[in-house]
């Protein structure tokens, strides 16, 4: 039995093509929630649907400028966190509405903050319903997509797992819907993954689609989280994934340790403002012996950054493989003496060895 569980439900199952909530499946998932609840499990419900409702009530449908998005889901989230926390208090159960951007989660005080608040309605007894504050997020610091947030939030607050529901039982190998005959990947190893094609969003009011969902497993993956992705629709859902009984869906199961959410953030959530080439010996000390990236590895620098920025770190080959945050200005980095970036301020995106193995949480 798990201790804590993050459930994320997506648009597509949330909201009806003309842009209403589904109240009924709500009601089954809060009564899901409550059911945990009752038994000892703590729950965070992340929730999307705010745009797509906020569009329905203006009349307007996707695609749209994004601050029509935005001003969209400040009029649909009242909808949505109402709705969702109504469904809670009818089985009795509180909920209370927390809204994060990235930024949020990437400066240590305020993450500190967030997750001191989500232990503070813990010991309430309050379910949190969290999404992103869509309205104020610039494009910059956006998250994008829900599921990438439930996986931060997962994170955030130790969960042992993750549920990600949406209107499919799962990953399969092909998009079902334009492929019905595709099998389920019951289990996503990266040898499952590596035959598996993820298409975009499946419903006009979703928006991350699969793929996201995938990128959101492997961050609860490597935050020390079991992530399932399950159907919405299915009864029993919630509960049976808490309690580990069998079900149709895809599992992708957590590393062995956790990564500090610093460092998570830096991989995941930030933009990057620019890139370094490094040389196949700098790659090696910073995969293999969890070196800091010192400027006599570098080799070709692009774009314009300051210091503090998120840059993307790849090989001589142009293989991404790794995301830090420079110590330097982007015109300063080839005369630095010092670490370009520091060996904490640095998230290996491949496997290896290294660095990962031996830093303890954040
Ligand atoms: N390989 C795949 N396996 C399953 N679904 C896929 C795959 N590739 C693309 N999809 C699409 O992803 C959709 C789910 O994503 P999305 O619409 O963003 O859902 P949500 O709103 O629940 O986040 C499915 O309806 C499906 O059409
Ligand atoms: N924050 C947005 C959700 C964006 C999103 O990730 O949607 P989905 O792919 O349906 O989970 C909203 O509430 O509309």
């Amino acid at each position: 039995m798990i201790r804590r569980l993050v459930v994320k439900v997506g648009t597509s199952s949330l909201t009806t093509e003309a842009g209403s909530l589904r109240t009924e499946l709500i009601g089954s998932l809060a009564a899901q929630i409550a059911e945990l609840e009752r038994s000892g499990v703590t729950v965070v419900w992340v929730a999307s649907g705010a745009v797509a409702v906020g569009l329905a009530r203006c009349g307007l449908t996707r695609p749209q400028e994004p601050d029509v998005l935005q001003a969209a889901s400040a009029l649909g989230q009242v909808v949505l966190a109402s709705g969702l926390i109504e469904a809670l208090g009818a089985h009795g159960v509180l909920g209370g509405q927390i809204l994060l951007t990235s930024d949020a989660l990437a400066d240590r005080r305020s993450y500190l903050h967030a997750r001191t608040t989500f232990e503070a309605l813990f010991r309430l007894g309050v379910v949190p319903v969290v999404n992103e504050n869509d309205a104020v997020a610039s494009d910059e610091i956006r998250f994008g997509d829900n599921d990438r947030l439930a996986a931060l939030v997962a994170h955030l607050v130790g969960a042992d797992r993750l549920l990600l529901l949406t209107d499919q039982p799962g990953v399969f190998a092909k998009d079902p819907r334009s492929h019905p005959d595709a099998d389920l990947i019951e289990e996503l190893t990266p040898e499952a993954a590596s035959v598996v094609t993820l298409g975009g969003a499946g419903t006009m009011r979703g928006s991350g689609g699969m793929s996201s969902k995938v990128q959101a497993a492997e961050i609860a993956a490597r935050s020390g989280a079991d992530c399932l992705i399950a159907s919405a629709a299915r009864a029993e859902v919630i509960v049976d994934a808490a309690r580990g009984r069998p079900l149709v869906a895809t599992l992708v199961r957590r590393r062995r340790r956790r990564e500090p959410a610093r460092r998570l953030w830096i991989a995941y959530a930030a933009t990057p403002q620019g890139r370094v080439v490094v040389d196949d010996g700098a790659r090696d000390a910073l995969v293999e012996r969890g070196a800091s990236l010192l400027a006599v590895g570098i080799v070709e620098v692009s774009g314009e950054f300051l210091a503090g920025s998120v840059v993307e770190v790849a090989d001589r080959s142009g293989r991404l493989f790794a995301k830090g945050v420079v110590r330097v200005d982007s015109r300063d980095v080839r005369r630095c003496r010092d670490e370009v970036i520091h060996r904490d301020d640095l998230a290996i995106l491949v496997e290896g060895p290294g660095p990962r193995e031996h830093h303890a949480d954040g």
